[in-house]
Parts: structure tokens; C-alpha cells; sequence
């Protein structure tokens, strides 16, 4: 129906220019600026021809270049043969027209191409619904330069002059009958989830969340030993997978997978996202995975943060995973313990040193040799059992899934039975303790060995 519009935020292999402003903030050298857009630019399908960037205090507010930086990107793409101009921050509308109209080439900037990334790399349904979603609100007030870009590509419909006034109106409206559509779909998608999540609660959850390309997948698949989606790309993994992670003498622990973050992750995608993050967030623990080996790692971190907060999971039990140990400059000790301070081999003030002196408790390790996997697993599990309180579970005598939900929680250390009902002692974490009380008839006594003392004295 409106596959036309969609097609054109299609970025396909196309010679592209890649230009970024540097304002007086900016951490990242001129040399490595656009080193991540070109990841993106590449992992959409572009070929990168030439690189641009200003240094400025501002953005023009028009044209977000100045004017004589826009003529030489005029004349860069003309000598570069470019199709496509891909800017590395986000345009309002009327700059992406302003700057189309004096250039005469396609102009997209960073959320188009994410987008456009997501929608090649969505697998399941919701996924796809999600990102069409995002598409739509994004296109939404650039509908009238989406035309533009559709003459072009079809030799000029309309002769230059744009669609009419009554063309844009029935756009729009098809638009919104189609976002609509996909709300109405997702919520449903979404009510299905929750019933499966529901059903998962007799197990520990963890997630693994981070930056893309941060190795996510790679440990997932160290810890599981499951196979999972693994590239060197950006955005490999769009759909939370959940694999079971045994771990030997102590219990199963559910750990999810999800989608990686990138800087100025369009907000759009965020929106339609979060119902899909908000389960894996669900979780007893988060495991922020880093790319240890990535000299923006520092800045990956605070981006992560930042999302983290924007949906809601700020204040979850966090513990940072340094990953890729591995790839370090002056790391030569494959197969050996690593565990922090031992990393004496690794460069002096290299960033990897500022990252552990700011995150001591952050775990080491290389998902691909393996280093430091054993003691993560070791960490996880002592963190998990941290959080258990000693309880008195009393249910109806009646109730057997809660015995064979208990079994497979943990030990039960005593039980005992009165006419009626059936007296569990056990230790659980609170988390899991809040999910028995939501799910089953119980009531809960906290044991005074492992609850801070009351000052309620009985
Ligand atoms: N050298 C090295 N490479 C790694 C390590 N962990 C992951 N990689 C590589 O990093 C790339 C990205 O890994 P993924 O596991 O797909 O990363 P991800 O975080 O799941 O990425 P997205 O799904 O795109 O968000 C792949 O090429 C991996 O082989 C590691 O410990 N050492
Ligand atoms: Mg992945």
C-alpha cells in the first residue's frame, strides 16, 4: 500500500559521503570521527567515497553546515561520483530539504540509516512490526522530501514541482490508518509475551545488554554454549533471544540476549523497542557488556546508561563485563586467569586501565578465548545468591505446582506438613519471592538469620 514511501528509505549500495560536525565538546579526533557512521553506513550497504567535517560551535540553524561547507560537499560529491550525503547526527525536516535542494543529491542522516539497518536485519514478526512502526513516525513530517527522493529515482514525476497539496494529505492519512494498524498488532504480540514471560518465573533471569557489537551474542554463546546469530556488524541481534544457562550444583538461570545500543539511537526506535527490552529488563541481574578493546568504550558506557535510564531499568542490579580482553594492546597470555589487577602486561594508561579504575567491580574477560568466562560465571552466581532470604513459605497443602516449582528453585531445607497446609523453609531472592506471591496462595515469613534486624520486637 504505501510500499513507494517505504522504498525510499531503502539506502542500498550507493557511493556515499559521510560528514560530520565537530562541536567544542566532541571527545573523538578528527581522524575517527566518522569511524562509527561508516560501520553503520557500511552495514547498511553503502560504499563510503569521501569523508567531510567541520569544526564549528554551533550548527547553522538552516542548513545545519555553514554555507561554504555546503558548496564544498557539493563539489566532494560531484568529484566522488556520490550519490547519497549521510550526515552523523540527526536533521530536523527542514534542514534535510534545505540541504537536498543546494546539493541536488539524497541527504540522510544517522536515524535514517539505523533505521534502515534495522528494517534489513528484523527477523521475527514483531520485530518487523516494531521497526515499520519506527519508519513511519520518522517519515511522518518528512513525507513531503520522501517525494522529492521518489521523482528523482523515477525521472521527475511532476516536473520538478513537488506532489500536490491533496497527494501529501492522502499520504498522510494512510500513514497514520497504517501506524495505527501496527499499534493495534504490536499490543497483541505484546499481551502474548507477557503470558510467556509469565511462564518462565520459576528461574533466574539475567540479560545481557550493552553497545553494539560488543560481543553480546559471542558470550551468550560462551556461557550456553547455544548457538546464536554472531557478526561482525552492527545491529546483528534485533530480537531478545533467551537461551537456559545451566550451571552445574546450583540451578538454571534464563539469560537473554537483545538488541544493541548505539549514540543517538533514534527515538522512534527506542518507543517501539521498549516493550522488547522492558521484558529482558525484567531481569534479577543485567550484564552490561563492553568492548573493552574499543577506545570509545567510556563513551559506549555512558550511552548504554543513558538508555538504561530513559526506559526505566536505571536502578537495576548492574554488573559491567569488560569484554574482548583478548584484543588489548600488550595482551600475550591466552588460556591464563585474568581477573583485574593482573592485567599488568596491558599499557599504563591505556583506557583500559582508566575503565577498571572507574568500574573496580567490572568482570574481565574474552568471550572468543574464553579468559575470564569461569570466574564471570562464578560472580554471577554469588550475586544471585546474595540475594537470598531465608523464608518460611506456608501454602495450601493442595498446591503441588509449588513443590515442583520449589524443587527446581533451590533446596528446600525442611518441610513440614499440618492438616492443611504445607510449611517450606527455603531461600530465595526477593525477586523470585514477589513472583511465588503473585503466582500462588502463600504467605511469606523472612527468618531472622538473613533479614536485618526488626526493630519490631515480637
Ligand atoms: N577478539 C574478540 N572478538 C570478539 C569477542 N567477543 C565478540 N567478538 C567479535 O565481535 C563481533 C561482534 O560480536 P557479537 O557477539 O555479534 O556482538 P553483539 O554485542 O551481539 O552485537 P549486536 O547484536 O550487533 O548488538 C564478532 O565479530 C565477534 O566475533 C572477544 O572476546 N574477542
Ligand atoms: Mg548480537
Amino acid at each position: 500500500m504505501n510500499q513507494p514511501l517505504r522504498d525510499t528509505l531503502k539506502v542500498e549500495a550507493k557511493r556515499a559521503v559521510l560528514v560530520g560536525m565537530l562541536t567544542p565538546g566532541q571527545k573523538l579526533s578528527k581522524e575517527h570521527a566518522l569511524d562509527e557512521l561508516a560501520g553503520l553506513a557500511e552495514t547498511a550497504g553503502c560504499e563510503v567515497v569521501g569523508h567531510l567535517t567541520q569544526t564549528r560551535d554551533h550548527p547553522e540553524p538552516a542548513t545545519y553546515l555553514g554555507k561554504g561547507k555546503i558548496e564544498e560537499l557539493n563539489q566532494l560529491m560531484q568529484a566522488t561520483d556520490a550519490e547519497l550525503a549521510i550526515f552523523d547526527n540527526n536533521l530536523s525536516p527542514s534542514q534535510g530539504k534545505n540541504i537536498e535542494t543546494t546539493i541536488k543529491s539524497i541527504v540522510i542522516d544517522r536515524s535514517e540509516v539505523i533505521l534502515d539497518i534495522f528494517a534489513t536485519h528484523a527477523r521475527t514478526y514483531e520485530a518487523k512490526l516494531q521497526v515499520e512502526l519506527a519508519q513511519l513516525l520518522y517519515m511522518r513530517p518528512r513525507l513531503k522530501r520522501m517525494w522529492t527522493h521518489l521523482e528523482r529515482i523515477e525521472g521527475g514525476i511532476g516536473s520538478g514541482r513537488g506532489p500536490g497539496e491533496k497527494q501529501l494529505e492522502l499520504d498522510r492519512r494512510m500513514l497514520d490508518k497504517r501506524v495505527s494498524e501496527l499499534r493495534r498488532k504490536l499490543e497483541s504480540v505484546e499481551k502474548r509475551r507477557e503470558r510467556l514471560v509469565a511462564s518462565r518465573n520459576e528461574y533466574f533471569t539475567v540479560s545481557l545488554v550493552g553497545y553494539t557489537n560488543a560481543g553480546k551474542s559471542t558470550l551468550m554463546h560462551a556461557l550456553t554454549g547455544e548457538d546464536v546469530y554472531i557478526a561482525d556488524q552492527l545491529f546483528a541481534t534485533l530480537d531478545t533471544k533467551t537461551r537456559k544457562w545451566d550451571i552445574p550444583n546450583w540451578g538454571s538461570i534464563l539469560l537473554s540476549d537483545t538488541v544493541g545500543f548505539v549514540r543517538d539511537l533514534p527515538h522512534h526506535l527506542v518507543a517501539s523497542f521498549k516493550s522488547t527490552l522492558e521484558e529482558a529488563l525484567q531481569a534479577d541481574l543485567l550484564l552490561h557488556v563492553v568492548d573493552a578493546s574499543n577506545p570509545e568504550a567510556m563513551q559506549h558506557i555512558e550511552t548504554v546508561e543513558s538508555v538504561l535510564e530513559e526506559i526505566g531499568a536505571g536502578e537495576k542490579q548492574t554488573l559491567l563485563v569488560l569484554n574482548k580482553v583478548d584484543r588489548l594492546p600488550g595482551h600475550q597470555t591466552p588460556g591464563t586467569e585474568i581477573n583485574g589487577d593482573d592485567l599488568n602486561s596491558i599499557e599504563e594508561n591505556s583506557w583500559y586501565h582508566i575503565l577498571r579504575n572507574k568500574h573496580r567491580d567490572a568482570m574481565s574477560v574474552s568471550a572468543v578465548t574464553r579468559e575470564g568466562v569461569e570466574q564471570l560465571r562464578e560472580k554471577v552466581v554469588s550475586i544471585l545468591s546474595k540475594n537470598f532470604h531465608a523464608i518460611e513459605i506456608t501454602a495450601d497443602i493442595g498446591d503441588g505446582k509449588l513443590t515442583s516449582v520449589l524443587t527446581q528453585l533451590t533446596e528446600v531445607e525442611q518441610t513440614t506438613y499440618t492438616n492443611t497446609n504445607a510449611i517450606y523453609r527455603c531461600r530465595l531472592p526477593q525477586g523470585v519471592i514477589e513472583r511465588l506471591q503473585r503466582e500462588h496462595e502463600i504467605q511469606v515469613e523472612f527468618l531472622e538469620e538473613f533479614t536485618p534486624s526488626s526493630t519490631d520486637a515480637t
